[in-house]
């Protein structure tokens, strides 16, 4: 298996060295624009190897996109990331461009490719790849829910005192301050995790958990990168391994939830063909309301996003 990992910066270095150490591919290419970047962390990640006791190759090149030919999947995690006092739809306009100019080049090299895209404001620029790529949708896909997920899970374990590997959990919606928790559906070890916790305790875990970007942006001066990271590497593994994991994706939803053409984090199974099912929860009233208020503005910034491209 080829994965070909966009942008070598942190998100992109830490995933690359994900599908390396744990031996998810044959082959990891990493591209960066920056001249001899992404080969220096290419040689950093095979250098280890020894160490670490694994033989994934790692290749590292500066926009050359014919040693990415015939990748099984392509995680795009090109882009700036925030600085404190930004969100995530600031940088909107410097992404896009960048998100479909790389997705034109992948798929030139490899059509066959399933996308994982990283780049944020995530569910517009997964937009921007889906339909920069004309592929179905079911092989253009966000990362975004894992790692929401993964923030709320372990603010949970902390709280609980018990293990994160014991902790489930399902989150909905846009990559932001509209993501909608559903905390009738987190358990621990079997256990409803409303049995366990407060109200109170329960409603400041989802708080943080919404805001989970923000905390570290302000903490690093950047974003996140170590669960990130790891986050699309589960979810290349899921693919290439046909794992059949269930996991919270962004993708164009075409009316499930009864919500058509807007990208939105919802539970699929993800296996060899990327998205092989989208599973369809039965929401109560809070909840389609939250997922409502999320959708709505993940399309603003979808038709944002439409304007800056009818004006260029
Ligand atoms: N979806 C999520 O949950 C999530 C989580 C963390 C970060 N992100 C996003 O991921 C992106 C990357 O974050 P980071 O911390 O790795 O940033 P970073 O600055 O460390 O790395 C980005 C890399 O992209 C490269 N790049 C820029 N334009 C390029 C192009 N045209 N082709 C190839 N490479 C190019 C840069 O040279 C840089 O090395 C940001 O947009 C960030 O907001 C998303
Ligand atoms: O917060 C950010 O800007 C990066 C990412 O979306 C995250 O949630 O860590």
């Amino acid at each position: 298996m080829k994965v070909t990992v966009v942008g070598a910066g942190n998100v992109g270095a830490t995933c690359a060295d994900v599908l390396a150490y744990r031996e998810i591919a044959n082959e990891v290419v990493l591209v960066d624009i920056k001249e001899g970047f992404a080969e220096g962390k290419a040689l950093d990640i095979w250098q280890k190897a020894p160490i670490n006791l694994y033989d994934t190759r790692t290749v590292g090149v500066t926009n050359d996109y014919s040693k990415t030919a015939g990748s099984d999947v392509v995680v795009i995690t090109s882009g700036l990331p925030r600085k404190p006092g930004m969100t995530r739809d600031d940088l909107i306009s410097t992404n896009a461009g960048i998100v479909q100019s790389v997705t034109e080049n992948i798929v030139k090299h490899s059509p066959d490719a399933i996308i994982i895209v990283v780049s944020n404001p995530l569910d517009v620029m997964t937009y921007a790849a889906h339909i920069t790529s004309k592929l179905p949708r079911t092989r253009v896909m966000g990362m975004a829910g894992i790692l929401d997920t993964a923030r709320y899970r372990a603010f949970l374990a902390e709280e609980l005192n018990v293990s994160p590997k014991d902790i489930q959990a399902v989150l909905m919606g846009g990559h932001g301050d509209t993501m909608v928790p559903l905390p009738r559906y987190t358990t621990v070890g079997g256990i409803p995790v409303t049995e366990l916790i407060s109200e109170d305790k329960l409603n400041a875990i989802v708080d943080r958990t919404k805001n989970g970007g923000g905390e570290l942006v302000k903490l690093m001066g950047t974003s996140a990168w170590y669960a990130p990271g790891s986050a699309a590497a589960q979810m290349v593994e899921a693919i290439v391994r046909d794992q059949r994991r269930v996991f919270p994706v962004c993708v164009k939803l075409e009316g499930e939830y009864g919500i058509d053409g807007v990208y939105l984090g919802v539970p699929v199974i993800l296996g060899k063909n990327g998205i092989e099912k989208i599973i369809e929860l039965q929401l109560n009233e809070d909840e389609k309301q939250l997922l409502e208020t999320s959708r709505g503005h993940v399309k603003e910034v979808m038709d944002a996003l439409d304007n800056m491209s009818a004006k260029a």
